[in-house]
């Protein structure tokens, strides 16, 4: 039999790529990266007057259907592979990245009547306008005793579905009624390619408190909330949930015709792009921790009985592989803060020394970084600088650097910044391992891991734990092209499981970090003060981030 092939399409913060991928060892064969024309939308709608406030963060549908209509012809050509044995496709994308769409399908922000609104765009997963709306939707929900919560660590996400849809209710009704439903973009995309909207298991359960038993929140709960969202469920979130791995059916013709596959090519459902990277590296059973590194990171863990596990961003029954709870937590920002820095912050000098080295800033920074010893710069930072996640959920929370002085180098700085991190990552395994989620070791993929040593043995120090590392450049797409092959099935070159899929075509790097005993005992001390610093801000007794914040917006307005 000719070999066979999947495409797995993964749709990031700031662009899409598209992976081709050889279904008997998981090589990726080739790849394209679509950039997103319109990027992130924070400061005004595209070609248009309309601002946008503080922390909004929108996104533009075409930019999606252009990572297809791009991505998926150049990774075909580039490869010379006959379209007729690529048997699947997949996508994973961030989320909750979500959008109201007509009786169509389509998108509000495609009619002219209602472009101009800006809740008729996409909300990308890091639009953090709906904080209030998040409070209010937890203190009710702490106050009824509602079943759901403690599935979420105690605190839904401002992130997430509800809050961004009681938002959009609350500040453009004439929106909310207009819209047929509200789906996630991952959803969106793959009715793009099949003609069929399906709601997925993975983000339905993680981003809008969908149940695989219970369903959404009860009528009555909604109803509580605002009477306005009484049929929220049958209404604006309708439609049938469907698990991972299922096959939202061929691509149409139209579309094959478009993008350059055949009109045999199996579609599977979308899945998160964190969570993709769990099959991606090849992590099918409990005790593996796999945590996508990039701008943000998310850590993904499975479990054989649903726990409680503070702050955690959820636990659903097949939320990653089918017979096991999928955990995730996560920060907010982490690639993204060591961006910060060296875009906002470093000195001249360092720009010129890294750049007369042909170097990049992070690459001298990192060099210079790593003759430090743990603690030997004094610093300590909390890791907060777009909110924290999880432990503590909470999007008012912001950054903190303590122990600077006159001496204190850039460097330090970066060194106490990726310190920060895996300080944040280590209250996470701790929160999962002392309450019954085991977590043995660690699997590392995304754009970091890649590119800095450092981070990647701090963490296994802070950690005091084994971190593999992913062998692959696009982890999420790799994870995503498997659920491809199994939307196709065996019986047309793909797998019949995501299990089976995995242990053919996840791969590992052989080197792994191990922690390094006498940076373990430092780390340990300086995890402590950090503990402490954590709590001080982070657990109310001192909420001078929130006030500083409030201030901000009042003083913005
Ligand atoms: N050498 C480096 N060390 C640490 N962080 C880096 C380095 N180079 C780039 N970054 C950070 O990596 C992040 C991008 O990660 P990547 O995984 O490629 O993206 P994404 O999360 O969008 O998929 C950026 O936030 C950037 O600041
Ligand atoms: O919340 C998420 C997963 O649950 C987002 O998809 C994720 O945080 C986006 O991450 P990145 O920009 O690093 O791909």
């Amino acid at each position: 039999m000719t070999k066979k092939y999947a495409i797995g399409v993964d749709f990031g913060t700031e662009s899409g790529r598209a992976v081709l991928v050889s279904l008997d060892d998981g090589r990726e064969i080739t790849d394209y990266v679509t950039e997103y024309s319109h990027g992130v939308i924070d400061e005004a709608l595209p070609e248009s007057e309309v601002e946008l406030g503080f922390e909004w963060a929108l996104q533009h549908p075409n930019d999606y259907l252009d990572v297809l209509k791009q991505s998926v012809p150049a990774v075909v050509k580039n490869s010379g592979i006959d379209p007729e044995d690529i048997v699947g496709l997949g996508i994973d994308f961030t989320a909750c990245t979500m959008l109201p769409v007509n009786t169509n399908g389509d998108p509000l922000c495609f009619d002219d009547d209602w472009k101009q609104n800006p809740h008729s765009w996409v909300k990308l997963w890091k639009h953090h306008t709906a904080q209030e709306h998040a409070n209010q939707i937890n203190n009710l929900a702490a106050k009824r005793g509602e079943k759901f919560l403690p599935r979420y660590g105690g605190k839904l996400s401002s992130e997430w579905m509800l809050a961004k849809v009681w938002q959009i209710l609350d500040e453009a009704p004439e929106v909310y009624d207009e819209a047929d439903q509200f789906v996630e973009a991952a959803d969106w995309v793959v009715s793009q390619l099949t003609g069929r909207l399906l709601r997925n298991s993975c983000t339905a359960g993680y981003k809008a408190v969908w149940h695989k038993e219970e369903g959404y929140p009860d009528n009555d709960f909604f109803k509580a909330l605002d009477s306005r969202m009484e049929n929220l469920a049958e209404t604006k979130l309708k439609g049938d949930v469907v698990p991972l791995g299922t096959s939202a059916g061929q691509i149409t013709q139209e579309m094959a015709g478009l993008i350059g596959l055949s009109p045999k090519t199996a579609i599977a459902v979308g899945i998160i792009d964190a969570h993709a990277s769990v099959p991606g590296v090849g992590v099918v059973s409990p005790g593996k921790m796999v945590m996508a590194m990039g701008t943000s990171l998310c850590h993904m863990v499975l479990g054989e009985k649903e726990l409680n596990v503070e702050g955690m961003c959820g636990v659903v029954e097949d939320g990653i592989i089918p017979g096991y709870y999928g955990y995730e937590a996560g920060q907010s920002a982490v690639g993204d803060i060591f961006a910060w820095y060296v875009n906002q912050a470093v000195p001249d000098y360092v720009e010129k020394e890294a750049e007369s080295e042909g170097i990049n800033v992070h690459q001298w920074l990192e060099r210079e970084a790593s003759n430090y010893k743990p603690g030997q710069s004094g610093l300590l930072a909390l890791d907060w600088w777009n909110g924290n996640r999880s432990v503590l959920v909470n999007t008012e929370l912001s950054g903190l650097l303590v122990g600077a002085t006159l001496q204190t180098k850039p460097e330090e700085i970066y060194r106490a910044l990726l310190e920060a991190t895996a300080f944040g990552t280590r209250k996470i395994v701790d929160a999962f391992h002392k309450n019954g989620v085991v977590v043995n070791e660690l699997y590392a993929c995304g754009g970091l891991p890649q590119k800095n040593k450092l981070l990647m043995q701090i963490y296994a120090d802070v950690t005091n734990r084994t971190i593999k590392v992913a062998d692959s450049k696009q982890t999420p797409a790799v994870g995503a092209a498997m659920f491809g092959a199994v939307a196709a099935g065996a019986d047309h070159g793909g797998y019949n499981t995501i299990v089976d899929a995995a242990k053919n075509m996840a791969r590992i790097k052989d080197e792994t970090y191990e922690p390094i005993p006498e940076n373990v005992a430092v780390y340990e001390q300086l995890y402590q003060e950090y503990n402490k610093l954590h709590d001080y801000f982070g657990r109310g007794e001192n909420d001078v981030m929130s006030r500083l914040k409030l201030i901000r917006s009042q003083s913005s307005e």
